[in-house]
């Protein structure tokens, strides 16, 4: 979790935000709501009114039919007091109804927003991202805002007319004790300042120690074989168990401090009333009150212990909406730095030669302390593969990644036929470049889907040519075929199987460019053999630039360079840098020959075990 300082009242206190700043930057997703909102409002105000109304006409019973024993009369107030009832059951309806239709029309609307802002977000960012942070933030975090803006705001402002209206009638009806009533709400208002300093800081580490839990949870899911297959469960059942507990502990505190509160806030309005029960019997006494007008005073005064209840309650709401809006703004304030320039070209992939050139490219994540990539110069002429070899972790995928724009280079620059990267679409230039990652990964939906991720509009014909091509015509004797639905991430699949199909969806519409990380590794000889010949056939047409690892790879590639260190030290035909670089014998030797040679399409013998099959 990369931010932890919003939740520090401190912190917040140092930047000069108030705590529902970022909250109130959310009114805009309320606009579209607003009618609802008034007429939500309008309901609740003439539904809190009926409710007022029903103590002034029971003292006008009480002070008219009763002490005047007129049957008549009280039949009439009686009926306009049931009247006033309906019509208040009825208004409290008519705003359920509108306010659970409006909140989570705004919560869809911005939930969409944050899904939409995460995958513009580029790689970096999501490496930097717990998943389960950024799960809890479009889940949790959006209800809790969706509560307060529906309920918690609208019982804010319903809550203090009632207040003010009450207090007002109250003041009417008895002076001095109106205004002791009026007076109760200093010591509401302390309690309810302490409180909400107090209640934010707890609510915005239990809302981070929910996303941690989540990724825990989500880790765990995905990596489940690995965790048996090491018999870790217990270990990983007790990581889960300490992140639990903390959550419940923090849980518990928020809990009593909301309970204390609660009682606090309780107490105020309770000791009013026995207050004003005693003075207001000693008054009705003296007859400076009548009976009706002490009965009407004790109800009204009966209405405000909900909104002195329910205080603590908002506010508590409130607290947690400003957090959960605190850690979306997190989100939504991270600017998408891979973007479309202003005047960004469109390049047909007709018009593309396809000459790919790396001009002193570097290249360094995020807060790491040395670049992975520096100074690269290269150049893949139309048509041309180039293997890239090197020892593990010296930033080959890293270097592959660069051309889709997965990450940006941070020096130099990559051109494609003249074009910098950057001058290009990003849909374009993703048009163009096919990529398979070492991972093949695959998502929790149909075969096809998974194959037309990138071409949604590829016909039958294309399908059925990348398939043959990755060798992966399995997927048509699968149950239903191109439409079977793969397992989350493809998990229902071997990994061969899964490495086919990524690279079927890679070669997929023929790209200009084709980016390979390893494209063969799960593969077993017999198979790598007849990919390895149908996609020689492709890279004969396609500029190509494969991660290589196993010596019987490199036998597709035309040339060959050498990366170590973060540079590259040489670049040349395969039996070229044999014969003259030890470095690249030194690797390739370390290596398990079995088979592959020359960057020719015939079969050649390099003396390093290196055959083509
Ligand atoms: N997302 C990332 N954030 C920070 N550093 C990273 C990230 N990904 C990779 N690295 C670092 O960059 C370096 C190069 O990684 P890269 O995956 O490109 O190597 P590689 O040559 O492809 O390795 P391998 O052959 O094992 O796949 C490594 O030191 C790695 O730790």
């Amino acid at each position: 979790m990369p931010v932890e300082s919003d939740g520090d009242p401190a912190a917040r206190a140092a930047s000069g935000t108030h705590p529902v700043h970022n909250l109130w930057r959310l009114r805009r997703y309320l606009r579209p709501y607003a009618a609802e909102f008034a007429w939500l409002l309008v309901a609740g105000l003439a539904g809190t009114a009926a409710g007022i109304a029903v103590p002034l006409v029971v003292q006008r019973v009480v002070d008219g039919p009763i002490a005047r024993h007129e049957p008549a009369g009280l039949l009439q107030l009686g009926g306009l007091a049931l009247l006033l009832g309906v019509a208040e059951a009825v208004l409290i309806f008519v705003r359920r109804w509108v306010q659970s239709s409006s909140a989570v029309g705004m919560e869809a609307t911005l939930r969409a927003d944050v899904y939409a802002h995460l995958q513009r977000l580029p790689a970096s960012f999501h490496d930097r991202w717990q998943s389960g942070q950024l799960l809890s933030r479009i889940t949790s975090d959006l209800s809790v805002i969706r509560r307060f803006l529906s309920f918690g705001v609208f019982f804010l402002v319903l809550n203090l007319a009632t207040y003010v209206v009450v207090v007002l009638l109250l003041i009417r009806l008895h002076a001095a004790l109106g205004l002791l009533v009026a007076a109760s709400a200093v010591p509401l208002l302390l309690i309810a300042r302490r409180f909400g300093r107090h209640y934010h800081t707890a609510s915005r580490r239990m809302q981070d120690q929910q996303g941690d839990v989540a990724t825990l949870v989500e880790e765990t899911a995905q990596g489940l074989r690995t965790m048996k297959a090491y018999g870790r469960g217990p270990e990983l059942a007790a990581r889960f168990t300490a992140g639990a507990r903390t959550l419940h502990d923090t849980g518990i505190g928020k809990g009593r401090l909301l309970a204390n509160t609660a009682a606090l806030l309780d107490l105020v309005p309770n000791v009013t009333l026995g207050v004003v029960l005693v003075a207001g019997a000693a008054a009705a006494a003296r007859g400076v009150l009548t009976i009706g007008e002490l009965v009407a005073f004790a109800s009204l005064q009966l209405m405000l212990i909900w909104p002195v209840q329910s205080l603590g309650w908002i506010i508590a709401n409130g607290q947690e909406a400003a957090t959960a809006a605190d850690r979306i703004q997190e989100v939504l304030d991270t600017p998408p730095q891979i973007v479309d320039a202003p005047e960004a070209l469109t390049l047909p992939r007709d018009a593309v030669r396809g000459r790919l050139r790396f001009e002193r490219v570097s290249f360094c994540y995020p807060d790491a302390a040395a670049p992975v990539l520096s100074e690269i110069d290269l150049t893949i002429e139309p048509g041309e593969t180039l293997a890239l070899v090197g020892a593990t972790g010296c930033g080959k995928s890293t270097l592959l990644s660069l051309v889709p724009r997965m990450h940006e280079v941070t020096g130099g620059r990559i051109t494609v036929d003249g074009h910098d990267l950057r001058d290009l679409r990003l849909a374009s230039l993703r048009r163009l470049v096919g990529v398979a990652f070492e991972e093949p990964t695959l998502f929790s939906m149909s075969v096809r889907e998974n194959l037309t991720l990138g071409r949604p509009d590829a016909d039958d014909d294309e399908i059925r040519a990348a398939l043959a091509l990755a060798q992966a015509d399995f997927a048509y004797d699968l149950p239903w075929g191109l439409a079977t639905r793969v397992g989350e991430q493809g998990l229902s699949l071997s990994g061969g199987q899964r490495q086919r199909l990524a690279l079927a969806r890679a070669v997929l519409g023929r790209p200009a460019l084709l980016v390979l990380d390893d494209p063969l590794s799960a593969l077993d000889v017999h198979t790598e053999a007849l990919v390895e010949a149908a996609l020689r056939q492709v890279l004969r047409t396609t500029t190509a630039l494969l991660v290589v690892h196993r010596p019987s790879t490199i036998s597709l590639a035309d040339r060959v360079a050498l990366l170590d260190g973060g540079r590259i030290v040489a670049v040349g035909r395969h039996s070229q840098l044999l014969a003259t670089v030890p470095a690249y014998r030194a690797l390739l030797a370390a290596e398990p020959p079995t088979g592959g040679g020359e960057g020719s399409n015939s079969p050649t013998s390099d003396g390093w075990g290196l055959v083509r099959s």
